[in-house]
């Protein structure tokens, strides 16, 4: 279900982006609001004991008494959709007692959508490792490590793209720090937890998610045998 809704909202989206006349931010504000609207209704008829949690519409006190709650970011990457790039994603999670329990992430410009149930092969790792950063915002983390890396640095929107771009192989380590909340990365976590990767805060504890403040500033995804590696370097970073 989270894969298909991620899907048909997609969908939505793409139609709206070639039909309509709006640019920039009011491009943006009718995409998010529409594939929001979508979002919930459908998860209110088809699971409606459950919680939810919206980048759109954030409903705290019901959700904090759930054990099960959707969190849903209905366009990640708002401003790349709004230019007309391809690097924004539609994120579907179901979180479980805290965890990124199940998650779909649509690229719909790629046509193509990454599920926690039916994976494909395990991404493969490079040996010239490449890092993917937000466009707009690196983290300085990010930069440093992939300066004592020799990675390459791939600037790319939406957390849900640069997630996937390392499910997908086109990319081995998501790095960032200064600012996400749960919707930006629950799904995209699911995913890459399913496909063997890495997920975890910058400091290697565990990213939990449904909590009352939903700000979850930083992560790191990456191949499972580059993370302690990359932890300690964060680490000494940090205490510098
Ligand atoms: N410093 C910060 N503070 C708050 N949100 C941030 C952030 N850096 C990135 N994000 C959010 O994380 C998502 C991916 O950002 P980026 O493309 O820069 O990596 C975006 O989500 P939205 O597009 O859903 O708003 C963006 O708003
Ligand atoms: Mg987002």
């Amino acid at each position: 279900m989270a894969a298909k809704l991620a899907e048909d909202a997609g969908a939505l989206l793409l139609e709206l982006r070639n039909s309509s006349d709006l640019t920039g931010k009011n491009l943006g504000d009718a995409g998010d609001h529409k594939a929001n609207t979508m979002l919930i209704a459908a998860l209110r008829e088809h699971r409606p004991d459950d919680g939810i949690l919206s980048e759109e519409s954030q409903e705290t006190n019901a959700r904090l008494s759930k054990n099960r709650v959707w969190i849903i970011d209905p366009v990640d990457g708002t401003r790349e959709y709004s230019e007309g790039r391809s690097d924004w994603a539609v994120h579907v999670a179901l979180a479980i007692d805290g965890k990124a329990a199940i998650g779909a992430v649509a690229l719909p410009s790629l046509n193509m959508t990454l599920r926690s149930d039916v994976t494909t092969a395990s991404p493969t790792r490079s040996d010239k490792l490449r890092m993917v950063v937000s466009r707009s915002r690196p983290a300085k983390e990010a930069v440093a490590v992939a300066e004592i890396l020799d990675a390459e640095l791939i600037p790319m929107g939406s957390a849900g793209a640069k997630a996937m771009a390392v499910v997908r192989g086109e990319a081995d380590i998501y790095l960032h720090s200064g600012g996400q909340y749960e919707w930006d990365n629950c799904a995209p976590v699911a995913v890459a937890q399913a496909y063997g990767l890495h997920c975890s805060r910058i400091d290697g504890e565990p990213l939990t998610y449904n909590q009352s403040d939903t700000y979850l500033p930083d992560l790191l995804i990456c191949h499972k045998e580059d993370a302690s590696h990359i932890l300690d370097l964060v680490n000494g970073i940090n205490d510098q």
